[in-house]
């Protein structure tokens, strides 16, 4: 199990993603883990999306090695070899869906205070391809096309609805139930299972993998412009007024 663990709201800087990517890259080189549960350690919070202050007033140097440590993530979740099954245990926005997008299954606690979507439209700014792709291969595109443009966050009851998560479980039944599931998925040989994740997901990742240093110069001309700068400072205002 990986619990990812950086109160307040699990927000994932540079940090965070660096260590995430080396958990990772350690279970998927040990044989004998064959699966893994992402959740939180955060009460009501899965994670609260990319730390907005890693794309907000620094340098260009620095957005270039935080563009690249969200792509590694999303690599190593997306073509992971192990059985991943993300329990969402709170609210998870923006990055945070997108982990639990990458998962091969998503079981959600049955709370209609959680939320989970792409909202990036409400902070404006763009969800890259890959962002969409993972969440188009999820929803199907017409789900996947309204809630983007509207940078929708569904509440529980709804993303079960749209697809977005697969189960929703009562909270104190949540881990029960994740490592119900992922025996079930350990039930089928390894091979047959990885192959056919490889086949379903190899495009989208072929299409990052090939254009990572154009995704990341395209990140960094994008959130360099004052414009977005002044859009993400105007967001995060937000979120402290509306906590005050
Ligand atoms: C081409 C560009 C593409 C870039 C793609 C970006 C994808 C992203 O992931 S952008 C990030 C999107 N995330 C969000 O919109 C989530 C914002 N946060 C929230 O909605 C709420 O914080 C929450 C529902 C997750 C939790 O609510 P709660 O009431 O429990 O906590 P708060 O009081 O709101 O927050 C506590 C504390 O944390 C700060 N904070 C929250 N989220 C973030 C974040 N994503 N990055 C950095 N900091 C964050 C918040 O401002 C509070 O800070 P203070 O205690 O200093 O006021």
């Amino acid at each position: 199990m990986m619990k990812l663990k950086s109160p307040p709201v699990n927000s994932l800087s540079l940090e965070l993603l660096t260590e995430f990517a080396i958990s990772l890259e350690k279970l998927e080189n040990n044989r004998a883990c064959r699966g893994v549960i992402i959740t939180s350690s955060v009460p009501k919070i899965f994670s609260s999306g990319l730390d907005i202050t890693e794309m907000c007033g620094k340098s260009m140097e620095h957005y270039t090695e935080f563009w690249r440590a969200v792509q590694e993530i999303w690599l190593r979740v997306y073509s992971s070899s192990m059985v991943t099954v993300a329990a969402v245990n709170g609210s998870s926005p923006a990055g945070g869906c997108l982990i639990a997008l990458s998962c091969d299954y998503r079981i959600m606690a049955e709370n209609p205070k959680f939320s989970i979507g792409l909202n990036e439209a409400q902070l404006g700014i763009v969800a890259p391809f890959w962002f969409k792709d993972t969440f188009v291969n999820v929803v199907g595109h017409r789900i996947a096309e309204r809630s983007l443009q509207l940078g929708s966050l569904h509440s529980a009851p709804e993303a079960h609805k749209l697809g977005l998560v697969d189960e929703l479980v009562p909270e104190e039944k949540l881990m029960e139930k994740a490592a119900a599931v992922m025996a079930q998925w350990l039930a089928l040989p390894d091979h047959a299972r990885q192959l056919t994740k490889t086949m379903m997901r190899k495009p989208v990742v072929d299409r990052l993998v090939a254009h990572r240093e154009e995704d990341i110069k395209n990140f960094v001309t994008f959130i360099s412009k004052e414009s977005i700068q002044k859009s993400l400072r105007m967001y995060m205002e937000m979120l402290k007024k509306r906590k005050s």
